[in-house]
């Protein structure tokens, strides 16, 4: 039991729908787990109950320590400025005066959010919104981080923001799940996945051995064609390929399975036809 985030069998219905339905998830300190899967798979449901704020109706979740959270709605006051939205989260959490004043030009710096921190939140664009809401998350330091697609609708150099600044909170320690439909940043983030779906997770690991079994492709172009053969293994495949032909090869080309091809693999089924 030493996961900052430890949830088990957690049930939660609206109604006829299970939103959650078994889920299990455990997050150890330093670790970034990527929540990924289809709209409707559970995710926002999780980390509402994580967060405390939704009761399951079945299972339990252990969330030690502090806890910050983005939610994917933005959740801010649009007629306070950016200053006053840290202020009020930092005190929330606890810190006051220096020590607050300190935090929050340490994660508006990190965050890029310097130079608007004295302007009312309503008028900054929609990607400076959403950093906003982040430093709300990560202004604390928290021991657990729940991040709910932060980097939607961000342009490249706030998204390299953010992941980097996540990452330090991961390599300080804390235990982060990000959720995110967008799959090279998990590989960015060196995070770990779990693949939810009908609201339950269905694969969890390191992301390099979740790929190990999907399959791949080899493609050999001839004079008067290609032969592409999908295998788990490129390479066997290639040297038979290359035994068997009698004609000169004009070129070889080995695609390794991604990221991509695992969550296209594993959730297929829609999560309403559960
Ligand atoms: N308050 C609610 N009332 C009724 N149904 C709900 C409620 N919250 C979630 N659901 C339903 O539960 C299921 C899971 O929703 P959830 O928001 O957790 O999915 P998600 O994986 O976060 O999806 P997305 O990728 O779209 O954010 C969906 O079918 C959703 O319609």
């Amino acid at each position: 039991m030493g996961g900052l985030v430890e949830a088990a069998g957690l049930v939660k219905r609206y109604g006829d729908v299970a939103a959650l339905d078994g889920f299990d998830l455990r997050v150890e300190p330093g670790e970034i787990a990527g929540l990924v899967g289809h709209n409707g798979a559970g995710k926002t449901t999780f980390f509402e109950i994580a967060a405390g704020l939704t009761r399951p109706d079945a299972g339990r979740v252990a969330v030690r320590g502090e806890v910050g959270m983005a939610p994917q709605r933005l959740a801010l006051y649009p007629g306070v400025t950016v200053r006053e939205t840290l202020r009020l989260f930092g005190g929330l959490a606890g810190l006051r005066r220096r020590a607050l004043a300190g935090a929050i030009d340490a994660v508006a710096e990190e965050l890029a959010l310097t130079g608007v921190l004295d302007r009312r939140v309503s008028v900054l664009s929609g990607g400076q919104q959403r950093r906003a809401q982040a430093a709300t998350a990560l202004l604390p330091d928290p021991d657990v981080l729940l991040l709910d697609e932060p980097t939607a609708g961000a342009d490249p150099e706030t998204r390299t923001a953010l992941l980097a600044a996540v990452r330090r909170r991961a390599d300080g320690g804390a235990a982060v799940v990000y959720c995110t439909h967008y799959l090279p940043e998990l590989t960015e983030l060196a995070a770990t996945i779990a693949v939810a779906r009908s609201g339950r997770v269905i694969a969890r690991g390191a992301g390099a051995e979740l790929l190990r079994d999907l399959p791949g492709e080899v493609r050999v172009t001839l004079d008067d064609g290609e032969i592409a053969v999908a295998t788990t293994d490129p390479t066997a495949t290639l040297a038979a390929l290359l035994r068997d032909l009698d004609r000169p090869v004009r070129g070889i080309d080995i695609r390794r399975p991604s990221l991509d091809d695992l969550y296209k693999g594993l959730s297929e089924e829609p999560a309403d036809a559960a």
